[in-house]
């Protein structure tokens, strides 16, 4: 299979009996671990995650590779009520996902009562006739056993369920059973994406991604949202050899006031230092390259309420 170079979604011939591909998409309320689980399934950090509600903000496919199945996970913003533009824009694109997708996950954790935002969710699922739901009781790790068996039966009451799932994504409990569970659910088809391949999301958006959840770090509670990152250059040195090669990126960090600004540049840059140091580590890691990276913090005023900064920043591809 490695010989042919196709991009999704071209399907891939197989010839294997039984084979099953598709889509899934972890729906649930902000902070519930969707991104995390996503992370554990496929085995490597495609999307970032954070203690800050709402981090998600694009949809990014992980890729899950089974010899029966090939799982592509399609990971959501918090399905949540909107507030800013950009919210809205966010609930568009749920729901226009979970119309495309062979099956939807429905997390909600273990350690926390059911509250209205999941009973608002659960109601917004039920509507999805076609799509078959799992409802997945995430972060067991945090839970007493009594609390997670109360918790399944709660969450059986919540709504009509293909299948009910408890698994950690920190200890590993279940992940198997999960992904099982999912491909169960998954129509017969070749492989959609070459194998090995972990996900479709460009390098630049990793970066961005990795470059955001370093700055998202530590700041105060109102900052998270207003942070958007966009790499402006990213390229090899002339002269460094391949294997060995030096990979120069330049990235801009928009923040919506000066205030935001002097919080993320920090005393005397030390802030930012330091969100470049951790960044680099972890796109050295993903890149497998040395990495010489240049932030920049720019004010894009109220970008998330400005349709033309929202295009600029390249939110328009998700809507
Ligand atoms: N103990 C424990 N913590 C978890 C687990 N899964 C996620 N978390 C933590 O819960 C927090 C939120 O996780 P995310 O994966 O970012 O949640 P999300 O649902 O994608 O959040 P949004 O992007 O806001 O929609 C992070 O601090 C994670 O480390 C788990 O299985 N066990």
């Amino acid at each position: 299979m490695d010989d042919l170079d196709s991009t999704p979604p071209l399907p891939m011939p197989t010839g294997k009996e039984g084979y099953r591909s598709g889509f899934v998409c972890f729906v649930g309320r902000p902070n519930v671990g969707k991104s995390t689980l996503m992370n554990a399934l496929v085995g490597q950090k495609v999307a970032i995650t954070s203690n800050r509600p709402q981090t998600t903000r694009r949809t990014v496919r992980g890729i899950v590779h089974r010899p029966d199945a090939q799982l592509i996970i399609v990971d959501t913003p918090g399905l949540h009520k909107p507030r800013t533009l950009l919210g809205e824009r966010l609930d568009s694109l749920v729901r226009s996902t979970l119309v495309e997708v062979d099956v939807i996950g429905f997390c909600i954790p273990a350690d926390e009562p059911i509250g209205r935002g999941d009973t608002y969710i659960a109601r917004e699922l039920a509507q999805q006739k076609e799509t078959p739901v799992v409802a997945i009781v995430t972060k067991t790790d945090k839970a007493e056993r009594a609390q997670i068996v109360e918790q399944l039966l709660a969450v059986s009451r919540l709504g009509d369920w293909a299948d009910i799932v408890p698994v950690s994504a920190e200890s590993g409990f279940q992940l198997g059973e999960l992904t099982d569970v999912l491909c169960g659910h998954l129509p017969e088809g070749p492989p959609l994406y070459p194998d090995g391949d972990l996900t479709d999301e460009p390098d630049e958006m990793l970066v961005a991604e990795l470059v955001r959840e370093a700055a998202l770090e530590g700041v105060r509670d109102e900052l998270p949202h207003s942070i958007a990152v966009v790499v402006d250059e990213m390229a090899p040195r002339a002269g460094t050899k391949p294997g060995r090669e030096l990979i120069d990126i330049h990235a801009s960090l928009y923040v919506e006031r000066p205030s935001q600004k002097a919080i993320v540049i920090g005393a005397k840059g030390s802030r930012l230092r330091e969100v470049g140091t951790r960044a680099r580590r972890q796109i050295e890691a993903l890149l497998g390259s040395r990495v010489y990276l240049d932030l920049r913090v720019k004010v894009a005023k109220d970008w998330q309420s400005d349709p033309k900064q929202l295009r600029r920043l390249g939110f328009d591809q998700q809507v």
